[in-house]
């Protein structure tokens, strides 16, 4: 038996006690859900004599004292309060001290804590863990929260006995390498939703500004020139404008950045430069923007479904039922308007099941069953489809619209014509790059070929993630 094999096999063998620093939220969380797996739970504590809120079954001692009945510590005490284990470093020397802390800021300290833990305690192996797991979702049993527990440090047989007690607890565990990642797990859980800001901002910023031009030209101008006071529009109408053209126009800004890097790559002749920052955030944030542009477009699918029972829609039919009584007509029917409208509700109703379809194949469950080509294949051509389908059904909504201006000045275009210009420059640029000679260009540079004389340009660093275009 070599010494490594004996040193696990002596880990493994006090396995069955494990000992907790701090009788805290986390301390008596954890502390439960060890013993319901089957594990002795030793707490140190500096008052232990309360013992009142710990788990049943569960031993109270001084820190020293608790350190020596068990291998592995978890040091569930604020960094702020790290300094009294320094006094311990002879009795925690060889333990697995498991650190589960976490910072009120962002880069509070210069080094990490689980650093810092290592250096007040050199002869401990220090593993950063649990630090992304709540005390609640440990009481709850991690049913209905994160369930993953994100594992770094320096010592492989170390971190072993945490995964294996992580795997007991029924938690998933990831290593995420040595202890010098321990800033970057602390730093992550008190990130509030980093990809969503950018997609959020830019939805805030599509509605405010559709939804402010759609009541300056429906409702204020008609008040001004036309004295026709149309503000009750704005509940339904102008909401059921605005939500399709945001949802649009977010769709077609998740193919925007793929199409721009595909541009720089052709510029570039090489794929080995690195894209400027923001287009690097936009790509990542991609999945958000278009989960959020397919909750535009659920909203506008609600919204078109209840126009039927609109109190406006009822009097304006009654109306035209009347009126025609009246003047003993009928209702004509016309072919166009009957091609017109079954078109639009048609590609509608395609360019929105494409669409789902996206939004489904985005989640992790469902693109883990894919490979990267089927993954491709939907994300990108039934993608592009979806958007065709979907450009083509705003087009054939507004077309008379757009062409019947006279009610309005030329400054003032419709509203679904503008919303028509990001697809429509995303649509041709996307076709652009489909060509047969265009396509086999950028294949071969996303194969690692550079064109001779840009060959060289800037090697400085390989592009941070593959492209979907
Ligand atoms: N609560 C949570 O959901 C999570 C917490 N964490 C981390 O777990 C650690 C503990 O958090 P939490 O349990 O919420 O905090 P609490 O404040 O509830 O508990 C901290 C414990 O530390 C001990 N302590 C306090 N001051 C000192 C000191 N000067 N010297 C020695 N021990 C001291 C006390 O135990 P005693 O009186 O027995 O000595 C106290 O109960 C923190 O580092 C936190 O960042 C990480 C993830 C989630
Ligand atoms: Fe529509």
């Amino acid at each position: 038996m070599n010494s490594e094999t004996m040193a696990m096999t002596a880990l493994n063998s006090k396995l069955d006690t494990v000992c907790i620093f701090g009788t805290g939220d986390f301390g008596r969380s954890l502390g439960l859900r060890l013993l319901e797996a089957g594990y002795d739970v030793v707490y140190g504590s500096r008052n232990p004599k309360n013992s009142a809120l710990l788990p049943k079954g569960a031993k109270v001692m001084p820190h020293e004292e608790a350190s020596r009945s068990a291998r592995v510590i978890f040091v569930a005490i604020h960094r702020e309060n790290y300094d009294f284990l320094a006094s311990l470093s002879p009795a925690l020397g060889g333990k697995v001290l498991v650190d589960i802390s976490n910072n009120l800021n962002k880069h509070q300290y210069t080094k990490s804590n689980a650093e810092y833990l290592s250096m007040l305690v050199p002869g401990a192996l220090v593993v950063k863990a649990f630090n992304t797991i709540s005390a609640w979702s440990l009481q709850s049993g991690g049913l209905d929260a994160n369930r993953q527990v994100l594992i770094c440090g320096n010592h492989v047989d170390a971190k072993q006995v945490v995964v294996d007690i992580a795997h007991s607890l029924c938690l998933n565990a990831v290593d995420r390498g040595s202890l010098r990642v321990a800033s970057e797990l602390e730093d992550l859980p008190l990130q509030l939703f980093p990809l969503w800001r950018l997609p959020l901002r830019i939805s805030a910023g599509l509605l405010g500004a559709f939804f402010l031009y759609v009541l300056i030209r429906d409702v204020v101008y008609a008040r001004v020139v036309d004295n026709k006071d149309n503000s009750f529009r704005i509940m339904v109408s102008l909401a059921n404008k605005v939500f399709p053209m945001v949802a649009l126009v977010m769709l077609a800004l998740c193919y925007l950045p793929g199409i721009i890097a595909a541009f720089l790559q052709l510029n570039n002749g090489t794929k080995y430069r690195r894209f400027p920052d923001w287009l690097d955030h936009w790509m990542l944030c991609r999945k958000q923007l278009g989960l959020l542009a397919l909750a535009f477009a659920f909203l506008h699918v609600m919204y078109t479904l209840v126009i039927p029972i609109r109190y406006f829609v009822f009097y304006k039919r009654a109306n035209m039922y009347i009126s025609l009584v009246k003047e003993n007509k009928t209702y004509e029917f016309e072919e166009k308007w009957a091609w017109r409208s079954d078109a639009y509700l048609s590609m509608g109703m395609l360019g929105f099941a494409l669409f789902v379809l996206l939004g489904l194949t985005s989640l992790p469950s469902v693109s883990n069953s894919l490979n990267w080509r089927e993954f491709r294949f939907i994300q990108s051509k039934l993608g592009y489809l979806s958007l065709l389908l979907c450009t083509a059904h705003v087009f054939l909504y507004g077309w008379d619209k757009f062409l019947h201006m006279s009610a309005y000045k030329w400054w003032m275009p419709s509203s679904y014509m503008l919303s028509l210009v990001v697809p429509c420059i995303v649509l041709v640029l996307k076709t652009v790059l489909i060509m047969p000679c265009v396509d086999r260009t950028i294949t071969r540079i996303r194969q690692g070929w550079e064109r001779p004389f840009k060959a060289g340009m800037g090697k400085d660093s390989k592009n941070s993630q593959p492209l979907i275009l």
